[in-house]
């Protein structure tokens, strides 16, 4: 279990976060949302034990971060913004510098190699590395030592797709095996592949968790928001649909309205265009149910 009870953070005198709670069982994942500078990476810093905390108490797994430091750390990984490594030591030589401070056999670090598509860049010093190798082998560090606890900083930036499906996959399987992830991000629609496992998302704005939330409840909120009807005669499907009152858009995927209760006007929508032998291909949200959750929560 992950717990943070109250903490503020911040550099120098000033908090940048505060009074940050929540509580993170095994097997659970947990996403910060946020707009820039609003503290998601100060808040990873702080339950990393990166920057002190002010106030307030970080447990993991039943250890007091700020009392027993060394233990703690051991329990968790952390995956930092940006592509950090030593860029001017081997890629092999950044894992074995780690696999040193946690005891990690030196046999893990060729797996991890190989696990993450480095092998062949082993003895090169990690600055000459692309942006996204760079990530990879940040991550290889952050997961070299089995970590309980998994902290990763806008993991899914600067990857390529086939790197990001295995990012996905790695996390939904080490969700599975208990271990507790939390991660940040900018890409909303990353988060629809995770509605499978239990995970609750954070909106934090100006250093507070503003709201905390199921994704499978956000995943589920679709109310207010906009539907596309793909149909076969897109004129004739708006002058029904204003006939009923609706703001009606064409857009080249169709036409485009906005429902206020989707589960109850959607069929009624569909009811009418199909009296009006209009063909409906597909009915679907325009904009994802977290977008549009986003959307509101920043009032943008
Ligand atoms: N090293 C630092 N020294 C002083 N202030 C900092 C430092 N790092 C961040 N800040 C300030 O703390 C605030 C929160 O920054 P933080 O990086 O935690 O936000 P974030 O939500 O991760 O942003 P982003 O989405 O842009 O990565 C910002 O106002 C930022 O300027």
């Amino acid at each position: 279990m992950l717990e943070v009870e109250n903490i503020s953070a911040g550099y120098g005198k000033e908090n940048v976060i505060n009074d940050i709670s929540f509580t993170i069982k095994k097997g659970e994942l947990y996403v910060l949302l946020g707009p820039n500078g609003s503290g998601k990476t100060t808040t990873f810093r702080a339950i990393s034990g990166i920057i002190p905390l002010s106030k307030g108490r970080v447990i993991i797994e039943g250890i007091d971060l700020e009392r027993e430091p060394e233990l703690a750390k051991r329990k968790l990984g952390y995956l930092p913004e940006g592509e950090r490594v030593y860029p001017n030591i081997s890629v092999y030589k950044n894992l074995l510098f780690f696999a040193e401070i946690y005891d990690v056999d030196r046999g893990k670090i060729d797996v991890v190699l190989k696990e993450f598509g480095l092998e062949k860049y082993k003895n090169s010093p990690a600055g000459y590395l692309s942006r996204g190798m760079r990530k990879k082998l940040a991550l290889a560090r952050a997961l070299l030592h089995d970590p309980e606890v998994i902290i990763l900083d806008e993991p899914f930036s600067n990857l390529d797709m086939s790197t990001v499906l295995r990012l996905r996959d790695e996390i939904k399987k080490m969700i599975e095996n208990d271990r507790i992830i939390l991660f940040s991000t900018h890409i909303l629609s990353e988060l629809q592949y995770f509605e499978d496992v239990n995970c609750r998302v954070a909106f934090i704005n100006e250093g507070r968790i503003i709201l905390e939330r199921e994704l499978e409840e956000l995943a589920g909120s679709v109310n207010n928001i906009l539907v596309v009807f793909r149909v076969n005669d897109k004129t004739r499907a708006r002058e029904v649909l204003t006939s009923l009152g609706y703001d009606v858009s064409i857009e080249q995927s169709g036409v485009v309205v906005r429902v206020s209760n989707y589960h109850k006007e959607v069929p009624a929508i569909l009811k009418v265009l199909l009296t009006h032998d209009i063909t409906v291909y597909e009915a679907r949200p325009k904009e994802s149910p977290v977008e549009r959750f986003y959307r509101d929560f920043v009032d943008i």
